[in-house]
């Protein structure tokens, strides 16, 4: 049939038909959805991420998948924790410093060596520490307590049997578990592996995390500003670097112009090496807000209002074929910061199989008046101090804008102020989340 004949079927562009998102909760009365419900949406919405075999330095801060039984005891033989001489306790039991006892030195072990031989009553073999016990000997003299002789030696002191000898499996058992699936490593964890003689565990990887920001006022840091009116991106920076603490791998792609076909490619060249994608702006009502015009062709997407102060805009999508995880941030840098908290650095850890998969609340008393935004939960940038009798006291950073970057780096912790209420009284406890250790 010739071309022009054949009849025209369709003429709508083809959109893939994305299965929907899982049902979000129901929001608020006013509209609104908690805090808490957006976060645990999202941590429904994504799965820890699959185990695979790791190398031992690289397994620091990962989650094991697997339970490890030890397979040698630790120490794995009877030895020496002084360098000295091995004798039995009872030929120096009479020894003093005004009536030493003397020994023929009948030969010396080494770390990493058998005992030449056994050791016979009333003598002495020269130990260095970490070397086997001779068969014979039930006590080491360290050599300060000697003349250090090499043919014969001057003991000074008795020693008890056991003296200075530590004992096989006194630290590990063979057969005992060392570790629970699930456990997180550390690198006090990695040198007891090692010291089991493991090279590999079985974990679960840092999540790879793609850090994008949108905006077309946005320049990279180190080149100068083309116009005063433009600004640097600090939330990529921001986010790359939360992110990359929260013990992901992070490509911070930079950013991007609010251009919708950038936009595109830029996501979908992104998708291949991604557990997760964070955006920033481009989520709230402005006429070039993107990421929320762009998205849903990509995805299964949403975007809500939370009630939490900053950070109300949010979005979150399953994108593409293999509904990976996007989390879209508000621009304020504040904002952002503060829904990183929330939402996405609980996401990372879920996906790292780590828990909990939240910042622990602890308790401050407020030192100054506090004001909130009613029915909104506050996240207040906040600096923790102690008072004389170590208890936690907090001050506010500065206001409450979501655009005061300055501040939040002042800051050591999140004040989270209650819906509730719009003003703490100076002195009331508050809840806090801490963003530095040690606090
Ligand atoms: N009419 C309304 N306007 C706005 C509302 C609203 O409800 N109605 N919400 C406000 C709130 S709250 C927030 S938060 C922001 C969120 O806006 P977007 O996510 O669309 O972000 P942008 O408009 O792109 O940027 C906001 C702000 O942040 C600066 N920014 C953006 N990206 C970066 C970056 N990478 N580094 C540094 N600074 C960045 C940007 O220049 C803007 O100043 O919307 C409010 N508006
Ligand atoms: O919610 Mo916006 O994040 O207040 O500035």
């Amino acid at each position: 049939m010739p071309l022009f004949g054949r009849k025209k079927t369709e003429d709508a562009p083809v959109r893939p038909a994305w299965d929907p998102l899982p049902l979000p909760p129901p929001a608020r009365p006013d509209g609104l959805r908690s805090l808490e419900d957006h976060r645990d949406y999202l941590l429904s919405c994504v799965q820890e991420l699959p185990p695979f075999g790791q190398q031992l330095l690289d397994a620091v801060d990962l989650a094991l998948c697997e339970e490890i039984v030890s397979p040698i005891s630790l120490p794995g033989f009877d030895n020496t924790a002084m360098d000295g001489y091995a004798v039995r306790a009872q030929d120096v039991a009479a020894a003093t410093p005004e009536a030493p006892i003397r020994l023929p030195v009948v030969g010396e072990v080494a770390a990493g060596q058998a005992a030449p031989h056994k050791l016979s009553p009333g003598t002495a073999m020269k130990i260095m520490t970490g070397a086997p016990i001779p068969v014979g000997a039930d006590a080491i003299v360290a050599y300060e307590s000697t003349d250090r002789g090499a043919a014969d030696v001057e003991i000074y002191v008795p020693s008890e049997v056991g003296q200075h000898i530590r004992r096989t499996g006194e630290d590990v058992a063979a057969g005992q578990r060392v570790f629970r699936d699930g456990d997180q490593l550390d690198p006090r964890s990695i040198g007891l592996l090692a010291a089991i003689g493991r090279d590999k565990v079985l974990v679960r990887p840092r999540p790879r995390v793609v850090v994008v920001a949108t905006g077309s006022e946005l320049v990279e840091p180190g080149r100068e500003l083309p116009s005063e009116f433009q600004i640097y991106d600090s939330n990529s920076y921001l986010l790359a670097a939360a992110a990359r603490a929260a013990g992901a791998q992070v490509y911070r792609v930079g950013m991007v112009s609010d251009d919708p076909d950038r936009v595109r490619e830029l996501i979908n060249d992104q998708l291949i090496r991604a557990d997760l994608i964070l955006t920033t702006g481009g989520v709230s009502q402005g006429d070039y807000d993107v990421v929320k015009a762009v998205m849903p062709e990509l995805g299964a997407t949403e975007f809500v209002q939370v009630a939490m102060q900053p950070g109300k805009p949010q979005g979150f999508g399953l994108i593409g074929g293999e509904r990976i995880p996007m989390i879209m941030l508000p621009g304020n840098p504040v904002s952002a910061f503060v829904s990183f908290e929330a939402f996405a650095r609980p996401v990372i850890r879920k996906l790292m199989g780590v828990t909990p998969h939240t910042r622990a609340p602890v308790r401050a008393r407020a030192t100054h008046a506090m004001g909130s935004t009613m029915s909104r939960r506050q996240l207040a940038r906040g600096i923790v101090t102690h008072d004389d009798d170590g208890n936690r006291l907090v001050s506010l950073a500065g206001g409450h804008g979501s655009h005061l970057i300055g501040n939040l780096a002042r800051a050591n912790a999140l004040v989270v102020l209650p819906e509730e209420t719009d003003l703490v009284a100076a002195g009331e406890q508050v809840e806090v989340w801490l963003l530095s250790e040690g606090l």
